[in-house]
């Protein structure tokens, strides 16, 4: 399996995009409209936010799962015992976010919804129509107005070498989501998961775009897409005692979206948070 960047301004990046979606789950794109001194600027902001002491003021919300989230309470995988390297801040446009922080994260949230919902749009025309005429409605009206969709500012600090045994900074798992964009983070360390089960690099160079299908829109299709598995490993030698930021943006429907016979994207959710331990 290979990941290869597919330039967003070519004539057949829908078709290369969908078909990079359907054969790993991922697709990475170059040349994509969001602006890199906008990321650049978020990863170095909230750098200081986390390092400093204001975080605690953010304290996550149980019920509605907005803001800050220690590393004392980060999230077991589905299937792991111990907690991943991480902290994070939950951004959703209703919901708590430092004042100095606000404008830009908005900014960001806005343009990469646009761009998903663009997205969205290839994968609904580039599937096979039978995999299309199953969707209870078009994918890109799923997150039309959808107040769900999440972004996470996330920040996996320095080893100090006391972490718990086998603890990684992102423990093997999959999305709970229809779709997730991310920015290649300011270090390297995600990895996906191939068919024959080998654990495979996703390209980080700066300004490039990971998009990935999450279990929503495998549900969705059917099967057709699949939600992969992927992790961010830890670093070694001198990494080691470098942060690294990422920016994911999980695209969630709005509650009352089918998903299929079994689940709304409401139940859906409850389920798979119920599992994470997170409420
Ligand atoms: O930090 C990353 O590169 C990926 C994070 C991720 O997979 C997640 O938060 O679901
Ligand atoms: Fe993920």
């Amino acid at each position: 399996m290979t990941l290869t960047a597919v330039d967003y301004r070519a004539p057949d990046a829908p078709a290369q995009f969908v078909e990079s979606l359907r054969q790993t789950g991922f697709g990475v794109l170059k040349n994509h409209p969001i602006p890199e001194q906008l990321v650049e600027r978020i990863y170095r902001d909230w750098q200081g936010f986390f390092d400093g002491e204001n975080k605690t003021r953010y304290h996550f919300n149980r019920d509605t799962q907005d803001g800050f989230f220690p590393a004392s309470v980060s999230e077991v995988a589905k299937g792991h015992s111990v907690k991943d390297l991480k902290e994070y801040f939950h951004y959703y446009p209703w919901g708590q976010c430092p004042a100095e922080h606000k404008a830009d994260l908005a900014d960001y949230y806005g343009q990469a919804t646009t761009l998903a919902a663009e997205l969205l749009g290839w994968v609904q025309q580039l599937g096979p129509d039978n995999v299309a005429s199953g969707y209870a409605e078009p994918l890109p009206n799923m997150i039309e107005g959808s107040e769900k969709s999440l972004l996470r500012v996330l920040h996996y600090p320095p080893l100090n070498g006391d972490e718990a045994a086998g603890a990684i900074r992102a423990a093997a798992h999959e999305d709970i989501n229809l779709l997730t964009i991310l920015p290649a983070a300011n270090a390297r360390g995600l990895q996906v998961k191939g068919r024959d089960g080998q654990w495979l690099d996703v390209p980080c160079d700066f300004g490039t775009l990971i998009v990935n299908i999450g279990d929503m829109l495998q549900e969705a299709s059917g099967g057709y897409f699949p939600s992969t598995t992927h992790r961010v490993v830890n670093p070694e030698g001198e990494a080691a005692n470098q942060s690294r930021i990422s920016l994911p943006l999980f695209l969630h429907p709005r509650p009352e979206v089918v998903l299929s016979e079994r689940h709304t994207a409401h139940s859906y959710l409850m389920e798979r948070l119920r599992e994470l331990g997170v409420i």
